[in-house]
């Protein structure tokens, strides 16, 4: 897999919002995507996958332009490029239990034999460390985590080349934000699965990524690489960074210092 994004430039009317974005990701990469609220990141995950044009610029999805993409492989390019979103809630149907959902999503995806979809639900339910008993349930009956879960649950059963991550740890309590970390960490060593993770938290971004992108009112203006301690220069980073809420007290603080270690010694 392979996706580059070639001089990117996106406009809502006169409003214009990305500016000559330039950046690629590769096979078993995870590459972070911050900056501060409006700034951009939702509308270029939303052009990554390919629910809107941009204006000017290339993104190139193993080499094909995805602007020249026809219906066929539009669909194909929708399964190997899985989007999660924040709220998963709203993106499940509420109507249908989970089990419900899991099945139509392979159905659509051409997997009509019920024991062959049983059989990837339940492994896939293993991948994201949920019990069977969950399918029973409707969303409405999970937790914030185990809906998340199943948001991964669903994109990962069609099998996907590119997962993009839109702030999908941010309505979670700490504990349950670092484990997803970890499993999504784990998933990307034992798949190679490459991942765009777009947060507002730093810390989890951090945690979690190879490099990390940093944006700034449309534009990309630095990134930070793990090999060199996600080092920075621009101010607009080091403001990003120093920005950090820190609302726990010490010993929630130490217990996210633990979890951060497990999650970085994990992998
Ligand atoms: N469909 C749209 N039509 C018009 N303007 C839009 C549309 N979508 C986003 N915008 C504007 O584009 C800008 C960037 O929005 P975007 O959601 O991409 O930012 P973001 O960095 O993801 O913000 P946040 O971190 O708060 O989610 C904002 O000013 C927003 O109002």
């Amino acid at each position: 897999m392979q996706l580059d994004v070639l001089d990117v430039n996106k406009s809502y009317g006169k409003e214009s919002i990305l500016h000559h974005i330039e950046f690629s990701v590769g096979s078993g990469e995870i590459v972070g995507l911050v900056g501060e609220s409006g700034c951009g990141k939702s509308t270029l995950a939303r052009l990554l996958c390919c629910y809107e044009k941009p204006d000017s610029g290339k993104i190139l999805f193993c080499g094909e332009d995805t602007a020249g993409f026809g219906k066929k492989e539009r669909q194909q390019f929708r399964r190997s490029v899985q989007m999660i979103l924040q709220d998963s809630l709203s993106s499940l149907d509420p109507k249908m239990s989970v089990g419900q959902t899991l099945h139509e999503t392979l159905k659509y995806n051409g997997v009509s034999d019920v024991t062959q979809r049983e059989d990837k639900i339940r492994k896939t339910l293993e991948i994201v460390l949920l019990p069977a008993d969950l399918l029973e349930k409707r969303p409405s009956q999970l937790s914030g985590g185990e809906r998340q879960r199943i948001s991964i649950c669903r994109a990962l059963l069609v099998d996907p080349q590119l997962l993009i991550c839109d702030e999908i740890t941010s309505s979670l309590d700490v504990i349950t934000r670092y484990h997803l970390l970890g499993e999504l960490k784990r998933l990307n060593k034992e798949k190679d699965l490459p991942m765009v993770f777009i947060s507002h938290d730093l810390k989890s971004v951090k945690s979690i990524s190879d490099r990390i992108l940093v944006m700034y009112q449309g534009r990309i203006v630095e990134e930070l690489k793990k090999e060199d301690g996600f080092r920075y220069e621009h101010l607009y980073t080091a403001r990003l960074l120093e920005s950090l809420p820190i609302d726990h007290p010490s010993k929630r603080e130490s217990l996210v210092h633990n979890f951060e270690d497990e999650v970085l010694t994990a992998v």
